[in-house]
């Protein structure tokens, strides 16, 4: 059963005075359980395509469907909160909030109460090999590795079935990419998350159940690693 499907999407970016056509048809159905990477080279409409199944906007034709409904049938505010979660290359964490507080604060903003969300930050934190003693660090004072960890733990947080992340590994060292690359693979096989992710990464891209290429923002590979 498929959680997120793409029906012949198509994006333009319309400024003042050009016309970008940054996704040209693209179809494709991800289901839950599955790491999905999506590469391509710069320019051919990766991070366009995550952004609309992110809920930042609609396709210009076309549809994202989520469980059978289409993003143009549902607010857009209400599909990013409920459906799916994101994970960026820069962490996006609140500096002035401690750890256990940002990944808390999704929790809080839906109306979670503090002691619930706080214990769910404990267990969350733990699902994602960060130690209760970081909790009551700001996020300077963590490594990369560990900013990231948080950031996927905020994201589990909202309690989501789609994670999805741009580049998750992209500021970090090869060895912390590839432990945060097995922590997402963990999250989609052992507790049933779709995850998509963009990546540059070919190595990386290789270790995932699915590998999805574009050019000039049209699939042009789709298939399992190593096909
Ligand atoms: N805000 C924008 N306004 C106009 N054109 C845009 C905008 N954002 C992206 N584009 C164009 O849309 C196309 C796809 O861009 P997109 O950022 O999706 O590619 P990408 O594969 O993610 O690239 P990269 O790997 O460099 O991040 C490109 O030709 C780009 O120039």
């Amino acid at each position: 059963m498929n959680v997120l499907e793409l029906k012949d999407v198509y994006y333009t970016y319309q400024t003042k005075y050009q016309r970008e056509e940054a996704l040209k048809g693209v179809s494709a159905a991800f289901e839950p359980g599955t790491l999905n990477a999506i590469v391509g080279r710069s320019g051919s409409g990766k991070t366009t395509l995550l952004s609309l199944m992110a809920g930042l906007d609609l396709p210009t034709s076309g549809q994202v469907i989520c469980e059978g409904t289409a993003t143009d049938r549902m607010r857009l505010s209400t599909y990013r909160r409920e459906k799916a979660a994101v994970i960026y290359q820069s962490f996006r964490l609140i500096p002035l909030l401690t750890v256990e507080e940002n990944i808390m604060y999704p929790m809080e903003l839906r109306g979670m109460k503090a002691r619930d969300a706080r214990a769910r930050a404990g267990e969350l934190a733990q699902k994602v090999n960060l130690s209760q003693g970081l909790l009551g660090r700001f996020p300077t004072m963590l490594s990369g590795g560990e900013q990231q960890r948080v950031a996927i733990a905020r994201a589990l947080g909202m309690d989501t079935k789609i994670l999805l992340a741009d580049e998750p590994t992209g500021n970090l060292d090869t060895e912390n990419g590839w432990r945060i690359f097995e922590l997402l693979l963990e999250l989609a096989h052992d507790m049933g998350y779709c995850v998509i992710i963009v990546t540059h990464d070919m190595e990386l891209a290789g270790r995932a159940d699915r590998v999805i290429e574009l050019r000039d923002g049209r699939i042009i590979r789709d298939g399992r690693a190593g096909q």
